[in-house]
């Protein structure tokens, strides 16, 4: 649906040149939630703004939705750009016109006649949960519903792909959770493909189903948000896992238990999540079980759980309990905090 073929973009100044794409190649599937996340700099924006041409590479080939984005010419890409719906972190509205307006100028300017405007603003106001505030200003809507409008808007021109810019990153926590759980809903009932970037862990916990980590212009890791967070390589992604997973333990605590049995961090995969593993370890081996930091999170089609527990035993015995956490599923790890 969205493929970027060995794509490159610099920015050349007469002070600098700056590499912001280098090589990048990724594949969104038809349906899906692709989330690319990366800190300050990685290069997201300008990845995300490539795929509409508002940026254009400086190599390789972006197609969406069987177009070839690059090299098309200037009607041609206001026509496919009709398909690519767009939402920013900063929403983008019309400060003088009303929220109906928002939405009906943009269809207006494509020559879509007026009752079948009025027809998509109030089916697009609906399905965003906003009918009620149609004759509002932007000025009078909270960031939530601001976004919500800006959504409405993309929807409104029926398009097979949402671009997502950092839609969630000017928002409260319990707004963010009412704009992800929206976007999922527009993913599951109109289909559409989302594209997102994002430099918070959780938006590609809660809605994604593959996941492209950036670093300096490169994708350098990339797949299955499920196999990203079981197995990631890289200390970038690392660190943004970990980010869901907080361990403040105090070293004084840390010391003593380490005398008396191994620290151990355990993640738990999918259904593992749900087995009393902990419990079993118990009953089956003469250990005691001590719970340092524990957290569950629910990925978008399953749990993901990380604990770190002191094991206090024979050296035999803590053995024995480990090779049993990993013969259930569990994965185990030996940590020195
Ligand atoms: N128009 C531009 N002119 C020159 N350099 C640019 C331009 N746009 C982006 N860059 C540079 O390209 C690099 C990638 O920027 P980009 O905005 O894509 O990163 P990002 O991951 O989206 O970061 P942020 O989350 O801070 O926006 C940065 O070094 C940035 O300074």
């Amino acid at each position: 649906m969205i493929e970027l073929k060995n794509v490159s973009k610099t920015f050349v100044s007469k002070k600098s040149t700056v590499t912001a794409l280098d090589d990048v190649s990724i594949h969104v599937q038809k349906g899906e939630i692709y989330g690319v996340i990366g800190y300050s700099g990685a290069g997201k924006s300008t990845l995300i703004r490539c795929v509409n041409m508002l940026e254009k590479p400086s190599g390789g080939e972006i197609i969406v939705n069987g177009v070839t984005m690059t090299g098309l010419s200037s009607n041609k890409l206001r026509e496919a750009r009709q398909n690519i719906g767009m939402i920013f972190q900063g929403f983008n509205l019309l400060k003088t016109a009303t929220v109906y307006d928002n939405i009906a100028i943009p269809l207006k300017l494509t020559g879509i006649p007026k009752a079948e405007i009025d027809e998509r603003v109030n089916k697009y106001l609906a399905v965003v949960g906003l009918e009620a505030k149609a004759d509002s200003y932007p000025s009078q809507l909270s960031g939530g519903q601001k976004q919500r409008v800006a959504i409405a808007r993309a929807l409104s021109h029926e398009p097979d792909v949402l671009l997502s810019d950092e839609a969630t990153s000017a928002l409260d926590p319990e707004t963010t959770e009412s704009i992800l759980s929206l976007l999922l809903k527009i993913n599951k009932e109109f289909g559409i493909t989302i594209l997102l970037i994002t430099h918070e862990m959780h938006v590609v916990q809660k809605i994604c189903d593959r996941v492209a980590v950036m670093e300096n212009g490169k994708v350098i890791e990339e797949g299955k948000v499920i196999d990203i967070f079981s197995q990631a390589k890289t200390d970038t992604t690392k660190k943004f896992i970990n980010s869901l997973f907080p361990e403040d333990i105090p070293s004084e605590v840390i010391n003593s238990l380490k005398e008396q049995g191994p620290i151990i961090r355990l993640s738990f995969v999918g259904q593992s999540t749900g087995k009393p593993a902990l419990a079993e370890v118990s009953k089956k081996f003469n250990v005691y079980t001590n719970i340092l930091s524990g957290n569950i999170v629910q990925l978008k089609n399953e749990p993901y759980g990380r604990m770190v527990i002191h094991l206090e035993g024979a050296n035999e015995e803590t053995e024995a309990a480990v090779r049993y956490l990993e013969e259930v599923g569990v994965q185990v790890e030996r940590v020195n905090l």
